[in-house]
């Protein structure tokens, strides 16, 4: 069969499934949890249907992530990739290791509580983006178009600042990057104005929670005095007071777009929205749908940043976006290290969404390497949706097998992202803050 050709429902059935754990490049980012790994771990998922049409998905490549994935993949021969709500049945199956998930903020990603139902979500939207991508190729049809219709030809990104050394610490194998260090006021400008330069971002989110907070309202001052009246956003990942988020509120009052996780928890985030009128930002008190009712109830945030990954795929955000659509909540997008699968799919979900009103966090320029014969290229800021068939992008066997070949190579300290243990290669000694930091 070709692309585009009559499909018989029984040549959407999955003949086979592949996952390749990866270790991909990750420059030295700071956050309140530590610093990047030098490589990070990413998982691609291959379904192949039975007349040989292949769709990509991407999600963590972490170990618990890679032991749910292989039981569902093991599930789904014979399961049609059109059947996406079976998907979710299936992924419903998996058992769940009670180690895996006591509830704690999750270390690696910063992305709010940990709980069972979102691991295995953080793995079946891997399946789903790769069964939309199948069914979009046997049907001639791009994935936007399987979501119900693009309302945007280009999907914003912002540039994402981050607090960065040079270079990973001495001794450390890693792959040379070309941004520098920031450190200081200066140095996340002249990031901001690399940014700018290289992909034509216009607004900009700075991922804090790294110096005590008058150093970060420096640096966004700075921001705003080299681009003024372009949006800014700073993000603590929770590491502040209310007291001190206040205070950063206030400070911050006239240049900030929204403030992103000031602080830890809903109750938190609901006394400092109440003390400003900056808007709060989150994926951190909103990361599942059972967190929605209490703080949206409690005004405790203006918009939710989704994550197709955890929120279980791109139907699921679709959803996210319509709930906050009725409770007047504004929604955009998080994003962790990720590769060009990803972004293609974080691309065309984003093109359905009606009024996104802010530009979507990508770390994709963080990213020097990918599994893609092609990299998606940003444009003024922006990704163009992609109209071919499926996501619209390609494997590079030869690149998905040497970034495979790093992991298999991997003794397991970097199987596993830890931000915390790699602090501590250069501040032994080193524990994640206890929040609030400030
Ligand atoms: O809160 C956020 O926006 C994130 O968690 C994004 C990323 O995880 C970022 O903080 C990182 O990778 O250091
Ligand atoms: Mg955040």
């Amino acid at each position: 069969m070709t692309v585009g050709d009559a499909v018989s429902r029984d040549d959407l059935r999955i003949a086979r499934v592949a996952l390749t754990p990866v270790l991909v490049a990750d420059p030295p980012l700071l956050n309140t949890q530590g610093v990047h790994q030098p490589y990070t771990p990413r998982l691609i998922v291959e379904v192949v249907t039975e007349e040989g049409v292949t769709g990509l998905g991407e999600t963590y490549g972490d170990t618990k992530y890679l032991d749910l994935a292989r039981p569902l993949a093991a599930l789904l021969r014979g399961h049609r990739v059109d059947d996406l709500n079976g998907l979710s049945r299936l992924a419903d199956r998996l058992a769940v290791d009670a180690a895996r998930v006591d509830g704690a903020v999750d270390v690696g990603g910063l992305r709010g509580v940990q709980t069972a139902e979102k691991l295995r979500l953080s793995v079946v939207s891997a399946f789903e983006v790769a069964c939309l991508d199948a069914l979009g190729k046997a049907l001639g049809l791009p994935v936007h178009a399987l979501l119900g219709g693009k309302v945007r030809d280009a999907v914003e990104y912002s540039a994402y600042l981050f607090y960065k050394w040079a270079d990973h610490p001495a001794g450390v194998a890693a792959e040379p990057d070309d941004w520098g260090a920031a450190l200081d006021p200066a140095g996340i400008v002249a990031q901001a104005r690399r940014f700018t330069e290289r992909y034509g971002f216009t607004s900009f989110k700075l991922k804090g929670g790294v110096f005590p907070p008058d150093q970060e309202i420096a640096a966004v001052h700075a921001l705003a005095d080299a681009f003024p009246g372009h949006p800014l956003r700073l993000d603590p990942n929770g590491a502040w007071s209310v007291p001190t988020s206040l205070k950063v509120a206030r400070e911050l009052a006239d240049v900030l777009e929204y403030l992103e996780d000031p602080t830890t928890g809903t109750a938190a985030m609901a006394e400092v929205a109440a003390g400003t009128a900056v808007p709060l930002a989150t994926n951190m008190c909103v990361t599942t749908f059972a967190e929605i009712e209490e703080a949206f109830t409690r005004d405790a945030v203006q918009v939710v940043l989704s994550d197709h990954h955890y929120w279980g795929g791109l139907r699921r955000t679709q959803q996210l976006a319509a709930v906050c659509r009725a409770f007047g909540v504004g929604v955009s997008m998080h994003s962790n290290t990720h590769l060009g699968i990803s972004l293609a799919a974080m691309t065309h979900v984003a093109a359905t969404v009606p009024g996104l009103g802010h530009a979507c966090d990508s770390h994709y320029p963080w990213q020097s390497e990918d599994v893609l014969t092609a990299r998606l290229a940003f444009e003024d800021g922006a990704v163009r949706v992609p109209d071919a068939p499926g996501l619209g992008v390609e494997l590079d066997r030869d690149r998905l097998a040497f970034l495979h070949r790093r992991w298999a190579r991997d003794d397991g300290t970097l199987r596993d992202r830890d931000d915390a243990a790699a602090m501590r290669v250069a501040e032994p000694g080193w524990q994640a803050p206890r929040t609030p930091r400030w």
